[in-house]
């Protein structure tokens, strides 16, 4: 019996004649950072979307904390603490960044039924909102509107969001897209805080950032898994080098 707190068992996608998700099974260790790269359109994306439950797999199987949730929709898997960050909650613009995170930590049941109360008064979601949005770095901007936020402190909301849902495993799909050089930095010493502490799939396309925190990595080419392993050993994988990573990765 598997260990692995996900696992995929031949999970298939496909787009017409175009196999997007090839058979894919890979296995995720509790507090494990595993980073999923490949060239431009080999179906990482597609990947994550099948283990949020944003895409139904036309074949195989997601597992997740020994259940099988391959039918089951994102809210669902959501309750169960497998929580994709960026797309599964949405930021009220008028709301503080504060107010967002408390909501998010109600989750989406609760905000159905509760919404009159008032958000501040809900002193275990709000202890749960100020640790989330601490160790995302945000402490310092509890009562700021969420639409006064820059850029980068957009992207840390939606992570204290997530976590404030208190996930078990993250799914991230490039956290540091369109951050500068300072914004990545602090995503990067964040995630190694992280790290550990919940199971994370990270696709990212910044590889110093990737070797820097990863566990292990997966290859995906053209929808397959080419090779999985650790840093240094995907580093020195010929194949690998040849097809993706060049002699950039020497
Ligand atoms: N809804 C769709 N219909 C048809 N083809 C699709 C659809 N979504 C994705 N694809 C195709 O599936 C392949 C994989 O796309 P995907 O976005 O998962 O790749 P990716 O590895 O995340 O790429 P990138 O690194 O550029 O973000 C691509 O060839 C893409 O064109």
């Amino acid at each position: 019996m598997s260990t692995a707190l996900l696992h995929t068992d031949s999970l298939v996608k496909r787009y017409g004649g175009l196999l997007v998700t090839d058979h894919v099974s890979i296995d995720i260790q509790p507090g494990e950072l595993h980073a999923i790269i490949g060239p431009n359109g080999a179906g990482k994306t597609t990947l994550i979307n099948q283990l949020s439950g944003e895409l139904a797999a036309n074949a195989g199987r997601v597992v997740f904390a020994g259940r099988d949730v391959t039918s089951l929709p994102i809210q669902a898997r959501a309750r169960q603490g497998l929580l994709r960050s960026y797309q599964i909650t949405s930021i009220f613009e008028e709301f503080t960044v504060l107010e967002n995170a408390v909501l998010a930590a109600m989750g989406a049941n609760e905000h159905a039924f509760r919404f009159w109360q008032p958000l501040l008064g809900r002193k275990v979601r709000v202890q749960a909102a100020q640790e989330a949005l601490q160790a995302a770095g945000l402490g310092h901007r509890l009562h700021t509107p969420a639409e006064d936020l820059a850029y980068g402190e957009r992207r840390q909301l939606e992570l204290a969001m997530a976590l404030a849902a208190k996930p078990t495993f993250l799914l991230l799909d490039e956290p540091m897209a369109g951050m500068s050089v300072q914004e990545s930095a602090s995503v990067v010493a964040l995630l190694k805080q992280l790290k550990g502490r919940y199971a994370i799939l990270l696709i990212e396309h910044d590889m110093d950032a990737v070797f820097a925190l990863a566990d292990r990595i997966t290859v995906l080419v053209y929808g397959r898994v080419m090779f999985t392993g650790t840093p240094d050993e995907v580093r020195h994988h010929p194949e690998v080098r040849a097809v993706y990573l060049g002699e950039e990765a020497a």
